[in-house]
Order: C-alpha cells, then structure tokens, then sequence
C-alpha cells in the first residue's frame, strides 16, 4: 500500500445539512461532527437518507449547510482525499475485463484495452496483496463473488490512503465469515492509517463489535452515541424492536 500523505485531516463538520428532492425533504437539520480514527457506523430504515448523506458529502448531491474538513488546529483542510466504496457497481457481467485491468482503468492508468505496463502490474498485484486477493488478478471482473468485488473495491479507495473513507453498505451479499473479515480488515486500515470512515450497513451485530460511534438517522439524527448507547433507546426500539445481547458480550 502507498504511504500516507496525510493533509492532517482531525475531523469531518456536517452543519444544517438539507437535502431536497422537489416537494421531498429527504435530509434536513443533520449536525455531525466524524473524527479520524474512529469508525462511525450510519444506521437507520430503509430509505432513511444514509446513501443521501454519503452522496452529499462526496459532493455528488446537492445540499444546504456546510461540510467542512478541520486539521488538527481547527484550521480548514479545503480538498481531503476521499475514498469510496459504493452500495452497488452495476457493470455488464459478461464483460471480459479482468481484474487488474479494471483497477488500472479505475487508477486513471490505462483505458481497458490496453496491455498494463509491468510497475502498474506490480503496484496492483501490491494492493490485492493487502486485502489478501492477490489470487483474484486475472480474474474476470464479472465471475468474482460479491465479497470478492468488495476486497477489490476497497483495495482501490484505500490507495492512494484517504482522509476519509466512505463505505456504502460494503457487506451485502456477502457470507458472515466474509463480512467478519471486511470489517476486521477496515478497522485495520483505521488503527494504521488514523483515517477517518463512515459505514452505512445493516448489520446491528458487526456494528456493535467494530464501530467506534453510531449514528441513528430517519431523516435527521434521533440518536448518536457508542452501540450500546444507541441500541438502547427508544428512538432505536421505534426503528429496529428489541435486539438481543450476542452471547459472551457483556
Ligand atoms: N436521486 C434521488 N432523487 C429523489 N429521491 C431520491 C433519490 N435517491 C433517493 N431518493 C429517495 O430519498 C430517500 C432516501 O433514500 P436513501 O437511498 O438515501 O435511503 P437509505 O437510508 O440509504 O436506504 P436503504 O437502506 O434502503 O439503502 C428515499 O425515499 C429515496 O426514495
């Protein structure tokens, strides 16, 4: 993996975010504030406005408010680099693409039909190394299982190490072993690289064990806090009903 050249990034300020769309409200009065170095987790129903709030924060949805990126001075960082792993990549799967040439396609590197040059090879065999799927390099992009893709897809918004990693409901698809290992591998990235990242996912479970912080949203924040914290009020019970301790679990 590249080394990080790190803009000093401390934290992410989300200020009276609304997001319209026509006569629908679908984000309003959201103030947040994410932090390097932790895992925040966005949880909420089904069309809740969590990929809403991830799009306006990739500057891909237009807003009112403000987002604005702080170093560690309070001073503003105006272009933080961003990684992202989308909900869903819709591709024709009979495409004939491996692997590695779409990472150098997606890197900027080379258009698909190109033979890659043997130091991008190398860099791409790299990244696949560290998400533990070197074996997946001449893999046709099409035949990879949706965990697969997922270690691809995370290899690429983690290189060059971003500020802030957004990651859209990265799991779904993919077994409990699969997921476990995801997020084990996410949480390294954090403790390595001090990134900040932002999780939208389903799974109440893996959320408790990994995630540093969890936001509640319907709309706008019912709730925030650490897992236990948020699973234990109403506004979470009005969402999701009861969830059950997992055994071993204080
Ligand atoms: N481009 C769009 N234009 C208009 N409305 C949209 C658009 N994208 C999403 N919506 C609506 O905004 C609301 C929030 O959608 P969003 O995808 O952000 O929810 P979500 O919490 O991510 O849901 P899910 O858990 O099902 O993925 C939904 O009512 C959806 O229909």
């Amino acid at each position: 993996m590249q080394t990080h050249n790190s803009c000093g990034l401390c934290s992410i300020t989300l200020k009276d975010i609304q997001v319209v769309s026509g006569q629908d409200t679908l984000l309003d009065n959201i103030n947040l504030q994410f932090h390097c170095g932790e895992l925040t987790a966005l949880i909420g129903k089904n069309g809740a406005g969590k990929t809403t709030l991830l799009k306006a924060i990739l500057g891909e949805r237009p807003y009112k408010g403000e987002i604005s990126y702080q170093d560690h001075h309070g001073a503003k960082i105006i272009q933080p680099k961003i990684g992202y792993v989308p909900q869903q990549m819709d591709f024709d799967r009979s495409t004939p693409v491996s692997v590695s040439d779409f990472m150098a396609a997606a890197r900027g590197k080379s258009p698909v039909w190109w033979k890659i040059g043997k130091s991008e090879k190398k860099q791409i065999q790299e990244m696949l190394e560290d998400m533990n799927c070197a074996y997946l390099a001449d893999r046709r992009l099409g035949a990879l299982s949706g965990g697969e893709l997922q270690r691809v897809l995370l290899a690429l918004a983690t290189n060059p190490v971003p500020d802030l990693l957004i990651l859209d409901e990265p799991v779904s698809g993919v077994d409990m072993a699969g997921l476990d290992l995801f997020y084990h591998r996410v949480t390294e990235l954090r403790d390595k690289y001090h990134m900040a990242i932002l999780l939208v996912s389903h799974d109440l479970s893996l959320i408790r064990r990994y995630a540093d912080k969890v936001v509640l949203l319907d709309k706008t924040v019912i709730a925030q806090g650490d897992a236990d914290e948020v699973y234990a009020t109403e506004a979470f019970r009005s969402v999701f009903g009861y969830l059950e301790k997992e055994e071993g679990e204080a």
